[in-house]
């Protein structure tokens, strides 16, 4: 069945999935990615992800945001693909697969997937804000009021009038009693709040570290579709080993007809 398409989700950031490794999907197709994507005339989602053979590694992840165009890293879409890998029989418990962003670990135990991001050398720092590119660029705020915070509204304000036309991925942040952090996301090619965002929250938990809001290395963050974990070594601002760990699920499958 070459059409078939899967649906999953991390922490509520959704993806159309597909086994492409026979190369017949029409990736240049930006029309049909967007269409695809789109949650009235489509499937819906945030995004499209196609799982590709690979030379070097298990299998290439390419990503494409709900625009249709390809993107840059997307965490929580990495997180998914290992588990859509797993259930394809291409890995087991451990992988070493290829991304925009170059090579990427991961475990996976039961729905649980543990993913290695891009080491992060340089978080600049803003007026009242913080900048760092963890696979894909984010700009992260504290926020008084995170729950009834205008994030579309905000979000695009600073996604066009800070970062112009290439734009930014745009976190608004709480800390929260526990120690951990509560986040919302503006994401760049979805154009809207998103539920989760995986590189976002890679860059919230580093951000909060870097300007001495946590002491901890291991990081709960907790996005409006559920709780994600980061951890990482520090060594004079530089991080590395840097994981994000949370819950990747397969939801449903079906057949495109287009
Ligand atoms: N949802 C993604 C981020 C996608 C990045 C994308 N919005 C872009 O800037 O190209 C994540 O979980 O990390």
């Amino acid at each position: 069945m070459e059409n078939t398409f899967y649906k999953y989700q991390g922490t509520g950031n959704d993806f159309v999935m597909i086994d492409n490794r026979n190369g017949q999907f029409p990736k240049e197709d930006t029309e049909l990615v967007a269409k695809i994507c789109h949650r009235r005339f489509g499937v819906g989602a945030d995004g499209l992800i196609l799982l590709e053979n690979d030379t070097e590694t298990d299998f290439r992840m390419v990503y494409f945001n709900a625009d249709g165009k390809e993107g840059s890293m997307c965490g929580n879409g990495g997180r998914c693909i290992v588990a859509f890998a797993n259930f394809l029989d291409v890995i087991e418990e451990e992988t070493v697969f290829n991304a925009v962003d170059g090579l990427h670990k991961a475990t996976i135990v039961g729905d649980v997937v543990s993913l290695k991001m891009l080491d992060v050398s340089e978080i600049k720092e803003k007026s009242n804000a913080l900048f760092m590119d963890t696979g894909s660029p984010h700009h992260i705020q504290l926020v008084n009021g995170l729950k009834s915070f205008n994030v579309a509204k905000e979000g695009a304000r600073i996604r066009y009038g800070i970062y112009g036309e290439k734009g930014s991925n745009v976190n608004f942040v709480e800390t929260n009693v526990d120690g951990g952090f509560s986040i919302r996301t503006y994401e760049r090619g979805v154009e809207d709040e998103t539920l989760s965002c995986g590189t976002g929250v890679t860059a919230v938990a580093l951000g909060m570290y870097h300007i001495g809001n946590t002491k901890e290395k291991t990081v709960a963050v907790k996005a409006l579709g559920g709780n994600l974990e980061v951890s990482f070594k520090e060594d004079h601002g530089a991080y590395s080993d840097i994981y994000l760990k949370g819950e990747a699920k397969q939801v449903f499958k079906g057949e495109l007809t287009w």
